[in-house]
């Protein structure tokens, strides 16, 4: 009765159906949910409207899951995993996981901000997504329209919440300075405004929960770096089977012996169809930008389909010239099956351009913090790529 042994947190949107679907073809690891991918089950949904309640769900029933899920394989050697990519976004669910198993890994892939924005809002514009209260809110706005209206709520609550921050304080100026080695979170450090800035992220399943930086470090908080493996979209895109291999490291299972004939290149719940069942190849996939056809509200043309310079911004699977998909310069293994390298900070003067250009702004110093957190070594470099994109500056090359 020890909950699982790890966790996939998300994020949202950034390929953990197929992280999934990947880890299970290994016979040493299992779901909590019996064959289902996710429980959400401390975390709800993450819809603001979820009745379900935060992290003061009953804890049995949880434990018992993973106990259910070692008795139908009828073993105790297995690793039992929950993928609820909601988890990531939900800050008392750090602490309540870690209560249930200090031990617990943590595994997140981490994919480019904006695009995982583009999937989100193109998810929810779908008719299966009629059920999701959410869908109401965006039913009136195209991509850039709903960009302009939620990035303002955004940055009004951002800069609320900093008014509530204790930096001033000797102990907050100690904290900081510890930095990466004492990261903190929602009842580990954070000082109120800390709280209070990371719920503004937490409330925008959108746009906010592409701001990764405030909730990994609240996972590092609980967990510690060392239980933490941080994978970023474009290297499993790039090269799923190292990908799957460093989370069977990570996580101590047996490695799996895939098929010969199984590159593990089929894609799940994208764009074309968001369900388990559809797989795709990349190839076989729209550029995003042409997916959201109309939903996107103005390109360059300033009617509804955008221009190939605007949908080159919003693509990361290298489907589209100069689109931004990049692998990271950790784990890369250049497999050659195809995936983009090229990198690409373009900007397009369009409606939807500006849209990109502004939520690019707004996120740069989250992922600059990550390529800091990257350079003190506690997780891995993002993708190169993003430095580019994202405006920040480029990483020095040691002299000689
Ligand atoms: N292997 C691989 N590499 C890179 N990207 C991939 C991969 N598999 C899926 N995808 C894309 O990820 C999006 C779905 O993410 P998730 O499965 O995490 O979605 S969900 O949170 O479960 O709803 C969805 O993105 P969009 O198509 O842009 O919407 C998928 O196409």
């Amino acid at each position: 009765m020890a909950g699982p042994d790890f966790l996939l947190i998300g994020a949202q949107r950034a390929g953990t159906s197929s992280m999934f679907l990947h880890l299970m073809k290994n016979p040493a690891l299992a779901t909590v949910s019996n064959q289902r991918k996710e429980t959400h089950y401390f975390s709800g949904t993450g819809s603001r409207w979820d009745p379900n309640p935060l992290c003061d769900n009953e804890v049995e029933p949880y434990l018992r899951l993973t106990t259910i899920a070692r008795r139908r394989r009828n073993t105790t050697n297995l690793q039992v995993g929950d993928f609820s990519p909601t988890h990531l976004h939900c800050l008392c669910c750090a602490a309540s996981l870690r209560m249930i198993n200090r031990n617990m890994k943590v595994v997140v892939l981490l994919r480019d901000p904006v695009a995982r924005a583009v999937s989100k809002f193109f998810q929810l514009k779908q008719p299966h997504s009629r059920w999701w209260p959410e869908q109401q809110a965006l039913e009136n706005h195209t991509f850039v329209s709903y960009v302009e209206a939620e990035l303002a709520v955004m940055r009004r609550c951002s800069d609320t919440a900093r008014r509530f921050r204790s930096s001033a304080s000797p102990r907050s100026r100690l904290l900081a300075a510890a930095g990466a080695a004492m990261p903190r979170g929602w009842g580990a450090g954070w000082d109120m405004g800390q709280w209070m800035e990371a719920q503004c992220y937490a409330r925008s399943s959108i746009l906010g929960w592409s701001v990764y930086a405030p909730f990994l470090e609240n996972y590092a908080a609980q967990f510690g770096w060392r239980q933490m493996k941080v994978l970023y979209t474009p290297d499993m895109l790039a090269a799923p089977n190292v990908t799957l291999r460093a989370v069977e490291d990570f996580l101590g299972a047996p490695r799996v012996r895939l098929h010969p004939m199984d590159k593990l290149d089929f894609l799940f719940n994208t764009r074309e169809c968001h369900f388990y069942t559809c797989p795709r190849k990349r190839g076989r996939l729209k550029p995003l930008a042409e997916a959201l056809g109309a939903h996107a509200g103005g390109g360059a043309s300033g009617g509804g389909g955008l221009s190939a310079a605007d949908a080159a911004l919003v693509d990361d699977m290298g489907l589209e010239s100069g689109g931004l998909g990049s692998t990271s310069s950790s784990t890369s293994s250049g497999n050659g099956n195809g995936a983009s390298t090229s990198s690409s900070a373009s900007s397009s003067a369009s409606p939807f351009g500006q849209a990109v250009a502004a939520l690019r702004q707004f996120y740069a110093p989250h992922v600059q913090q990550l390529f800091t957190w990257a350079d003190q070594g506690v997780i891995p470099q993002p993708p190169p790529a993003w430095r580019a994109v994202y405006g920040l500056p480029q990483q020095q090359q040691p002299a000689g």
